[in-house]
């Protein structure tokens, strides 16, 4: 990870108020996890300052771990536009995966280019949680016959879920920053108090055990 571009994307995810806490009525993710933080990257397309640190991030990334990429895929819905814009400055094909296929029109599941046995695919999410969102898409673009030459995302939780996730669909895992980078730039910025950093921490340890705290 580098270390210029971990810490820009921590303070840009802060500054644009992107990072919710609520410690005592916890927001459900999509893997059903329960969690005390909740990182909306989605508003992150609203600050074109901010969406263009991530597409030069992510195009800065892809050609350091993945320069073998012949097609850059988001997950939908989040991952959409910034592997758009990733793909614009790479100028490569584009393309997206649904998380099931479209019930009518042509059935698709992958969606833009189309990706066949000669393509390499980067995949792209905006948050990596379990991974199990990024992994699906991972499995689909499998099965159409490309390789998948790895995983970026913008922000990662660090949990031990992914990273089993990712080990066991054997491919790999590059973001941009991460949870640790996002609580250190909390802390220099004075938000979140003692408490709120300990309870991220032992939250961050044991995500389907932990319990709320009650007032
Ligand atoms: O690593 P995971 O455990 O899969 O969690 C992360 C996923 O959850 C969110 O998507 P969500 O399902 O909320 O859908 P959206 O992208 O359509 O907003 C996020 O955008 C990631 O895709
Ligand atoms: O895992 C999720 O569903 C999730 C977590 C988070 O912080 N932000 C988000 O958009 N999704």
């Amino acid at each position: 990870m580098n270390e210029t571009t971990a810490n820009q994307i921590a303070q840009d995810l802060l500054k644009i108020d992107a990072v919710r806490l609520n410690l005592y009525h916890p927001f459900t993710w999509a893997s059903g996890i329960k969690s005390p933080i909740y990182t909306d990257n989605r508003k992150t397309i609203a600050y074109p300052q901010v969406r263009d640190h991530i597409a030069e991030g992510l195009a800065q990334l892809i050609q350091n771990f993945y320069p073998q990429a012949t097609i850059i895929a988001g997950v939908a819905t989040a991952g959409i536009p910034h592997a758009a814009l990733a793909a614009d400055r790479l100028a490569l094909p584009l393309s997206y995966v649904r998380p099931k296929p479209k019930d009518h029109g042509t059935n698709q599941q992958v969606e833009g280019s189309l990706p066949t046995a000669q393509d390499q695919v980067v995949i792209i999410d905006d948050l990596i949680s379990t991974g199990g969102s990024a992994l699906k898409a991972v499995d689909v673009v499998r099965k159409t016959g490309a390789e998948v030459a790895g995983v970026a995302a913008i922000f990662s939780y660090e949990l031990p879920d992914s990273q089993t996730n990712f080990t066991q669909a054997q491919t790999t895992l590059q973001t941009l920053t991460s949870y640790s980078h996002l609580l250190h730039a909390a802390h220099a910025d004075g938000q979140f108090t003692k408490a709120e950093f300990n309870l991220l921490a032992q939250w961050q340890a044991d995500p389907w055990h932990w319990q709320a705290p009650t007032k």
